[in-house]
């Protein structure tokens, strides 16, 4: 893990670029610095590599104090992701990636080979592109091949500053989910700066606020999209934050109404019963495994005739057009009942039916949200935008 103790930098032009620091990033934990330009995000995490030395304070490293590590060792055993890459230009990308297993005295072959493993890692035939050089590339795959050679040590630590942000944005957004799945896999101690809010959430278990030179929220991204700690992290998550909220907010099953539920071949009288008792307009269709197959309006069933009704719950079931995952993002449930003009939609776990979920359902789950300690919706589907934009 990473930790910061009382950092504070200041240049010897008299900037303060980051003051009183103190923070820690555990073991496995991606967390992100966001913040505007100038905000001393960089400075932060080049103390990690001491690529810039602290004036006071300290910084530890899996409990070790990096002044007294040395700092081409400690560079060697913390990945380094810059936007930039830096790839060594007459080298084979192949080479590139090999570079730092050699330096950590791994043979040529063993290096290679190595380096042929994390290529296939990050997406790129080593086949195809192993023996290409940097500018044979595009923007995307250097920022691959910077992941790969970042990883080919396998620190434990990953330091990777606005590591997205040369490529437009929907190679950025498939590099994002192509790290989040190997995040997933290896479970680095990652610290992560961007300027982008979107990114910062996606990617951040939890994320690091910044104003100037200090950290004004660290939280979950829906801590602190939900309950901004002042004034100032309220301005930069955005008057929108709310809908940025649908996002990180999963549907979950305390969120959701149970409705009358009527079987495909019950009778329809029965199904006339079920909603007299509820006193409810509709009734959701089941087959025999509890997998959904429709609705039934209670129109439907009164129109069928007095008394007793002929016929079975089948012949007026209508198709359920409207429905959603459980752990979905309430994003995705919004634009659903928009898209639907549905009043509900339905839940589901797998193919099972779980509830259906209301306008009101909705606005309790994203009160809930506030405080939220962890965020559940899977990061691939978490986008920013309004919910227009779903
Ligand atoms: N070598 C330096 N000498 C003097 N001031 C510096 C130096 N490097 C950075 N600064 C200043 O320190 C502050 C923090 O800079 P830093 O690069 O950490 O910000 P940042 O949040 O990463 O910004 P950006 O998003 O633009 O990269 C800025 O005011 C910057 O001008």
């Amino acid at each position: 893990m990473i930790r910061f103790e009382q950092v504070t930098k200041r240049y010897p032009d008299g900037t303060t670029a980051v003051e009183d620091l103190s923070f820690e990033v555990a073991e496995g934990e991606l967390v992100t610095l966001v913040g505007p330009s100038g905000c001393g995000k960089t400075t932060t995490m080049k103390m990690v590599n001491r690529l810039i030395e602290p004036t006071s304070g300290r910084v530890l490293v899996n409990g070790e104090d990096v002044a007294a590590t040395d700092p081409v060792r400690l560079r060697r055993s913390i990945g380094y992701v810059i936007q930039q890459v830096g790839l060594l230009p007459h080298r084979t990308v192949l080479d590139n990636t090999a570079t730092v297993p050699r330096l950590l005295g791994g043979t040529r072959r063993q290096s290679r080979e190595r380096a042929a493993e994390l290529l296939d890692l990050v997406g790129l035939d080593p086949a195809v592109y192993g023996g290409r050089y940097p500018d044979q590339l595009s923007g995307g795959q250097r920022q691959r091949v910077g992941v790969a050679r970042a990883l080919a040590a396998d620190p434990p630590v990953l330091l990777m500053d606005e590591p997205f942000g040369a490529v437009d944005p929907v190679v950025r957004e498939r590099l994002q989910n192509e790290f989040l799945a190997l995040q997933a896999e290896l479970r680095k101690t990652v610290l992560l700066v961007t300027h982008d809010l979107e990114e910062a959430v996606r990617l951040g278990d939890r994320i690091a606020v910044y104003g100037h030179g200090r950290i004004e929220q660290l939280d979950a991204p829906a801590a602190v999209l939900g309950a901004p700690a002042n004034r100032y992290v309220a301005d930069f998550v955005g008057a929108d934050r709310g809908l940025k909220r649908l996002s990180v907010t999963p549907v979950e099953p305390g969120d959701l109404e149970r409705p009358p539920v009527v079987r495909l071949d019950d009778p329809l009288g029965t199904a006339v019963g079920a909603l007299a008792a509820e006193g409810s307009r509709w009734a959701v269709v089941l087959d025999a495994e509890n997998r959904l197959h429709g609705w039934i309006p209670a129109d439907a069933v009164r129109a069928a005739g007095p008394g007793a009704p002929a016929g079975s719950v089948r012949d007026h079931t209508r198709r359920m057009e409207a429905w959603l995952p459980v752990g979905a993002p309430l994003k995705q449930a919004f634009a659903t009942m928009l898209q639907h003009d549905a009043g509900w939609i339905a839940v589901l776990d797998g193919d099972r039916f779980l509830g259906v979920l209301t306008p009101t359902g909705l606005h309790e789950a994203l009160r809930r949200s506030v405080g939220a300690q962890a965020q559940a919706v899977r990061r691939e589907e978490v986008s920013l935008d309004t919910v227009a934009g779903a």
